[in-house]
């Protein structure tokens, strides 16, 4: 969707942002663009709506070489947010939301129906918010309503530069999770620049770490924690990327541990002796539809009368997670719930239980990490399984 072939940008002043840049984003993807200050990130970004044009190679969009292309045409394909959004002051939210599709030729009536949409959408209340001006609103607040603007034009692809970087941290996770569910649904092609690694990790498909100009490591979050390409990679990933990797390794079905399961209806002595079979001192219990009801106790069972069933002497499931659900995610709900494993489902269907063994070993499988990163990683989960 978005191709970038030796694209270079070299300043009047000789300064080299960008050098010799070669990089895909693919349709739907969202790339993060990840460094430190002055690395280049905003230059690659702005050279893909010609903001700013390069001194060598070429940028392709959808097929298309943007230099061939009108930038004003070019930008109604594509949003941008930025931090300081520049929101009109003096408009009220919902006309600065209004302003570009209005601005695209769609009647005043139509483009304020669609800006209140968008503004549902990225969670404020037209309502509410939509008569309010921009200094009547929070940080936050203006920076859903840059998202709601830089998406009425419904265009495929989005940059965005910092636009959750002048929000406290809060605010800003807030924000990231509900911009996540947004692209879920509608799946933009976005770049996404920050030079907050956390934020990087969390919303990226895939991570572009930028050094001096150049992208030292382009790839999905798991392998730049789990596999920095170049000492300097890792050391801005940073030494706790074996705990950030939790924050991006999906529980898979192959992690799940099988412990014996029951019915609700089964007969208290049939279940007793199954479980004793196995050596188990619990079991899961599913309802009649495979869903999951519970658990019970070999104990519980153990005291209760044979002709009994299983269902009175359940107790219900608290812990539970869906599979594809990150790792880090799975580790909080243990702590949580005190729970030595939990229950992992699709859907209402039971798929297994992860205990905190297989968890490890689900670390250990999310990377190609060579032994010393492998080590180091479960060293620190270690730890914190410890603590
Ligand atoms: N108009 C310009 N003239 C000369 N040098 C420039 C110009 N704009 C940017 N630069 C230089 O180009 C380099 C890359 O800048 P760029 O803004 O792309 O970095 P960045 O990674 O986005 O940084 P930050 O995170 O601080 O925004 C820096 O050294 C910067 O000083």
């Amino acid at each position: 969707m978005i191709r970038f072939e030796h694209v270079t940008k070299r300043y009047a002043d000789g300064t080299t942002a960008v050098d010799d840049l070669s990089f895909e984003v693919a349709e739907g993807e969202l790339v993060t663009l990840v460094g430190p200050s002055g690395c280049g990130k905003t230059t690659t970004m702005k050279m893909v709506n010609r903001l700013i044009e390069p001194t060598g190679g070429r940028i392709f969009l959808n097929g298309d070489d943007i230099a061939t292309v009108d930038p004003v045409e070019l930008r109604r394909r594509i949003g941008y947010v930025i931090q300081q959004i520049g929101l009109f002051p003096h408009k009220t939210v919902l006309d600065n939301t209004a302003t570009v599709p209005h601005l695209l030729g769609r009647p005043r009536k139509e483009a304020r129906a669609r800006a209140a949409e968008l503004l549902d959408l990225v969670g404020l209340d037209p309502s509410v918010y939509g008569s309010r001006y921009p200094e009547q609103l929070s940080g936050g607040q203006r920076q859903r309503v840059g998202v709601a603007r830089a998406l009425a034009a419904d265009p495929p692809v989005l940059l965005m530069d910092e636009p959750f970087g002048a929000v406290d941290p809060v605010v800003r996770e807030h924000l990231q999770t509900e911009f996540l569910r947004l692209q879920s649904s509608l799946h933009k092609t976005v770049l996404f620049v920050t030079h907050d690694i956390e934020e990087a990790v969390r919303l990226g498909d895939r991570i572009a770490v930028y050094g001096s100009g150049r992208i030292e490591q382009f790839d999905t979050p798991a392998t730049v924690l789990g596999a920095p390409a170049t000492p300097y990679v890792a050391e801005f990933v940073g030494a706790d990327r074996g705990l950030k990797r939790l924050s991006v390794t999906p529980i898979e079905t192959g992690d799940l541990e099988q412990p014996p399961v029951l019915h609700l209806d089964d007969p208290v002595g049939r279940a007793l002796a199954g479980m004793a079979a196995d050596g188990a001192r619990w079991a899961v219990v599913l309802d009649s539809e495979e869903g999951l009801h519970g658990w019970v106790a070999a104990d519980a069972l153990g005291q209760a009368a044979e002709d009994g069933t299983v269902r009175e002497h359940a107790r219900r499931m608290e812990a539970w997670l869906p599979v594809g659900a990150p790792l880090k995610q799975a580790f909080s709900t243990m702590l949580q719930h005190d729970a030595g494993w939990i229950a992992v489902l699709d859907g209402d269907r039971f798929l297994g239980v992860l205990t905190p063994g297989r968890l490890h070993e689900a670390l250990r499988r999310s990377t190609t990490a060579d032994a010393a990163n492998i080590s180091r990683a479960d060293v620190e989960l270690q730890t914190v399984l410890d603590a």
